[in-house]
């Protein structure tokens, strides 16, 4: 089995890939994007190519440019670098589990394939276990995301004796609202070993007591600061605090989902917040528009989450 450096906790940024205005990956800022992740919002792991990081989007030569660059940058600053390696085809995902291990990267991930679809969770388990094969030294993560891949498989169903069909198995990214099949999950992992990451930042406090030992997020590139306040209160188990963390969280993100929220607006808001231009999205998705730039913007300010004004010019 296939022993994690250290068990992956606490806040994972899901890093956006930087983008120039030609849609072209702009490698040139992901040196400054490890700094700012580090020096100004105390998250020291990310989780590379996944949703946030458009890498269902990227070329799979894309893919292994940008695990690459984030591995190389990260050395000696960052805790884990986990690569997200999902594809639909198991040769490409291999291919990237393969090319992980040969860069140094901590752990890999991925999603259920979402085209031809597994049908129940020996059919799934079989995917994931030839996709981890690929890298027998790396700790294994099921990120599992069914609104978007549309693999409704319950976690739960699918960690019952996971290890004996994957022994590289070390966690699961939980990317859902379900918080039975979730807390299910850590119930039944009664030796603790696994890391069970949630992947919804407006419900992380729900998580946190139903088990959660992490969370992997878009938000924690830009509110990582707060969130950590908000983990930190928990820790001392000082709920009415972390509550208070946690509502002020809510309160932006609700209002962000009302304007319409995806990735092509967490690209602007980080750019605002950071400084750091994170350009625009690939096709099919479209640039957040300046009204909802703006918007974020007042709100993030009322919110105190702005510190510095002025950054954006
Ligand atoms: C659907 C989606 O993008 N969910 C985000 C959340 O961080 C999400 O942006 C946040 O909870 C706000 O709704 C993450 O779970 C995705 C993620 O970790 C990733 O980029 O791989």
């Amino acid at each position: 089995m296939a022993a994690p450096k250290k068990k992956l906790q606490g806040l994972v940024a899901a890093t956006i890939t930087p983008m120039t205005e030609n849609g072209e990956i702009n490698f040139s800022v992901i040196g400054r994007y490890v700094d700012y992740l580090v020096e100004e919002q105390g998250v020291k792991s990310i989780f590379v190519n996944g949703t946030t990081g458009e890498g269902l989007s990227l070329s799979i030569s894309e893919r292994r440019q940008v695990a690459e660059e984030w591995v190389t940058k990260g050395r000696n600053k960052l805790d884990q670098v986990v690569i997200h390696v999902g594809a639909l085809s198991l040769k490409e995902s291999q291919e990237l589990a393969r090319h992980a291990a040969e860069i140094g990267a901590d752990g890999i991930a991925a999603i259920a394939p979402f085209f031809l679809k597994p049908w129940n969770k020996d059919v799934l388990i079989n995917f994931l276990k030839e996709v981890a094969a690929a890298a027998p030294a790396l700790p294994f993560y099921y990120y599992h995301i069914p609104a978007l891949t549309g693999v409704k498989i319950r976690a739960e169903e699918l960690l019952a004796g996971i290890q004996d069909k994957i022994p590289t198995f070390q966690g699961l990214k939980f990317s859902d609202t379900d918080l039975l099949d979730f807390g299910q999950c850590v119930d039944q992992n009664r030796q603790r070993q696994f890391a069970f990451l949630f992947g919804v930042d407006e419900q992380l406090l729900s998580a946190l007591v139903m088990g959660a030992t992490g969370a992997v997020g878009s938000t924690y590139n830009y509110l990582g600061k707060k969130t950590n306040q908000m983990l930190e209160a928990f820790e001392q188990k000082d709920f009415s605090t972390a509550l208070n963390y946690q509502f002020c969280i809510q309160r932006f993100i609700n209002f962000v989902v009302k304007l319409g929220f995806g990735v092509s607006q967490t690209k602007a808001i980080m750019t605002l917040v950071s400084g750091i231009p994170m350009g625009p999205p690939r096709l099919p998705l479209q640039k957040a528009s300046r009204e909802f730039t703006d918007n974020a913007e007042a709100k993030l300010k009322s919110l105190d989450f702005l510190p510095f004004t002025g950054l954006k010019d």
